[in-house]
């Protein structure tokens, strides 16, 4: 469990991380997303103990990452892909940190072969394609065999079938009792794997929950045939709107409710839906601007 309990990180008068609570539980997949610059990076350097809170505390099973002893044997971490020495295959990065954390040479080839890097586990780091030090990033969180992982964007670079293997690999350690919480600013990344969503901009957190909950609560998607009257129709009674690119309308409230509401004015409405993902990715996108 991580537990991040009003992090906050100033530098200079610029608060990076302002206030920032959540708790990620055992056996659940947490995504952190915000936009460039929100604070995520940050934050999770923070629980890493890599930069020092200006005040707030941050927390895995109980213990700040520094009081961890052996921390690698319990918490994976992918913050910087690139991190690694550019002159060294991928096989002799595992290898080496395989000795610092006590683990048998074993695991490294099990590891590169769940990484699926193929030839490139004996080519130069240097060499390797983003989405390949992803890979090589994710086996090195994993070699400890953690039961926490802490991963910053390690979507970036992969592939959409990189993707896909990935969310897989997260799913799969969490329902076997691990802890993940891993940074996006993508919704549709994090989406489909994520139980539980923390949203940051600005540094602060603007809203947090279950995946599924969340989705619920972002309100319809409306459409009207003539879209101006419709909106203003919802507007006059209290419902508030959002304009969607394809012209339709992200109204705050239940079916029924906006649906009346359009009857009550006499405005002919062509769809009503409760907003999926695409509502999901409007609410992120209002919340974290
Ligand atoms: N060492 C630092 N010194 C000064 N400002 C910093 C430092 N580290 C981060 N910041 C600032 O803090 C804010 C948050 O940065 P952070 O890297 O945490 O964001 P992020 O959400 O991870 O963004 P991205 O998705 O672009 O990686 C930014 O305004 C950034 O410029």
């Amino acid at each position: 469990m991580i537990t991040v309990q009003n992090l906050t990180r100033r530098y200079g008068e610029h608060a990076a991380v302002r206030d920032v609570s959540f708790v990620c539980e055992t056996g659940t997949v947490t995504g952190f997303l915000g936009p460039n610059g929100a604070g995520k990076s940050t934050t999770l350097r923070m629980v890493c103990g890599l930069t020092r809170p200006t005040s707030g505390t941050a927390t895995i099973d109980g213990l700040p990452y520094r009081d961890l002893v052996n921390p690698g044997r319990s918490v994976g971490v992918l913050l910087d892909a690139s991190a690694q020495h550019p002159g060294r295959t991928g096989r002799e990065i595992l290898r080496l940190s395989a000795k610092v954390l006590g683990v048998p040479d074993a695991r490294v080839g099990d590891l590169l072969d769940l990484v699926q890097l193929g030839q490139a586990e004996r080519k130069r780091v240097g060499t390797y394609s983003l989405g390949m030090r992803q890979r090589l990033g994710l086996a090195h969180a994993l070699l400890g065999d953690p039961h926490t992982l802490i991963l910053d964007e390690p979507a970036n670079g992969l592939d959409p079938e990189g993707i896909f293997w990935m969310r897989g690999l997260l799913r799969d350690f969490a329902d076997r009792g691990g802890t993940v919480l891993l940074s996006s600013h993508l919704l549709r990344e994090v989406e489909a794997v994520a139980d539980d969503l923390v949203m940051i901009g600005g540094g602060q957190v603007r809203a947090a929950g279950g995946t599924r909950e969340l989705l619920a609560g972002v309100g319809v998607v409306v459409r009207g045939l003539e879209p101006l009257e419709l909106d203003d129709a919802l507007r006059r009674a209290g419902i508030p709107t959002t304009r969607r690119a394809d012209g339709s309308l992200l109204a705050e409230g239940d079916i029924e409710t906006v649906g009346l509401a359009a009857a009550k004015a006499g405005v002919v409405v062509t769809e009503l839906r409760a907003a999926d993902g695409a509502g999901l990715e409007e609410f992120f996108l209002e919340v974290t601007r």
